[in-house]
């Protein structure tokens, strides 16, 4: 746990990331939020556009969002980038930033926030700064082998999809990410999936979990 903790210290963050970045989320209204979780490649983004057409959510993927910050220019695009080819986990107070200006901007309220909390850090500075506590953890359980075979073909031109960053995202997925699941764990709050098996079977099994929410469909 501590290695990724470390690994942020020492560097130097620009926490603007826009005029309106500052305006806390949310409000007053009930917001819920599933945080999706699990290995690189476990298919958290392909479940997500799932769930978003039958369900009513809205997705927001903590790397995208880190990706269009990059493309935005801030000033926080390199140190993020660098964070991103090493596999590394950029500080909360960015990414959560990041995530409260995406969760305004939708107007709606019930998200999946995928690929977050990857820490302990960005845990408890989410709870901290939101004061929100997940409805459950939705974890996308797969075989590192498969996990590999499916980054490699995804061909989406990512600069972290190459072996040797693969293999540093999946140790910082062990010793960084893993303990985050088994704490929700403790709490009784991890929905676990077989993400080994095709996308449809995979869904079917995803469709089971939120069938109650299926009445709140707009
Ligand atoms: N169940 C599955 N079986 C086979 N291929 C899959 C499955 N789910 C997703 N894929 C494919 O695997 C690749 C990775 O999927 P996806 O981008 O959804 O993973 P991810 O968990 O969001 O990864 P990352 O953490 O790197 O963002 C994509 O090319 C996707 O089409
Ligand atoms: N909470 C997060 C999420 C992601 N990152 C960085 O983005 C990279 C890609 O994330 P994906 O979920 O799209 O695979 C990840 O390896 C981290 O470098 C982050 O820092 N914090
Ligand atoms: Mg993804």
């Amino acid at each position: 746990m501590g290695t990724m903790l470390d690994a942020t210290v020492d560097v130097p963050v620009a926490v603007e990331t826009s005029k309106d970045a500052d305006e806390s989320f949310p409000g007053d209204k009930k917001i819920t939020v599933v945080f999706v979780l699990g290995g690189p490649g476990s298919g958290k983004g392909t479940q997500c556009a799932n769930i978003v057409q039958h369900f009513g959510f809205t997705h927001l993927s903590a790397g995208d969002l880190l990706r269009a910050e990059i493309k935005s220019g801030s000033e926080n695009g390199t140190m993020i980038q660098n964070m991103i080819k090493e596999g590394k986990i950029v500080p909360s107070e960015v990414t959560i930033k990041l995530l409260q200006r995406a969760m305004r901007e939708s107007g709606n309220d019930k998200f999946l926030i995928d690929g977050f909390p990857r820490n302990e850090e960005n845990r408890a500075a989410f709870e901290e700064v939101t004061k929100i506590e997940p409805e459950f953890v939705l974890f996308f359980d797969c075989p590192e082998e498969e996990m590999q075979r499916r980054i490699l073909g995804r061909n989406q031109g990512r600069e972290d999809d190459n072996i040797e960053t693969i293999r540093k995202r999946f140790k910082v997925f062990m010793e960084s990410s893993l303990p985050v699941i088994e704490y929700y764990n403790s709490k009784g709050k991890v929905r676990k999936i077989d993400a080994g098996k095709p996308i449809e079977e995979v869904f079917e099994d995803v469709k089971e979990i939120f069938s109650p929410y299926s009445a709140q469909v707009a």
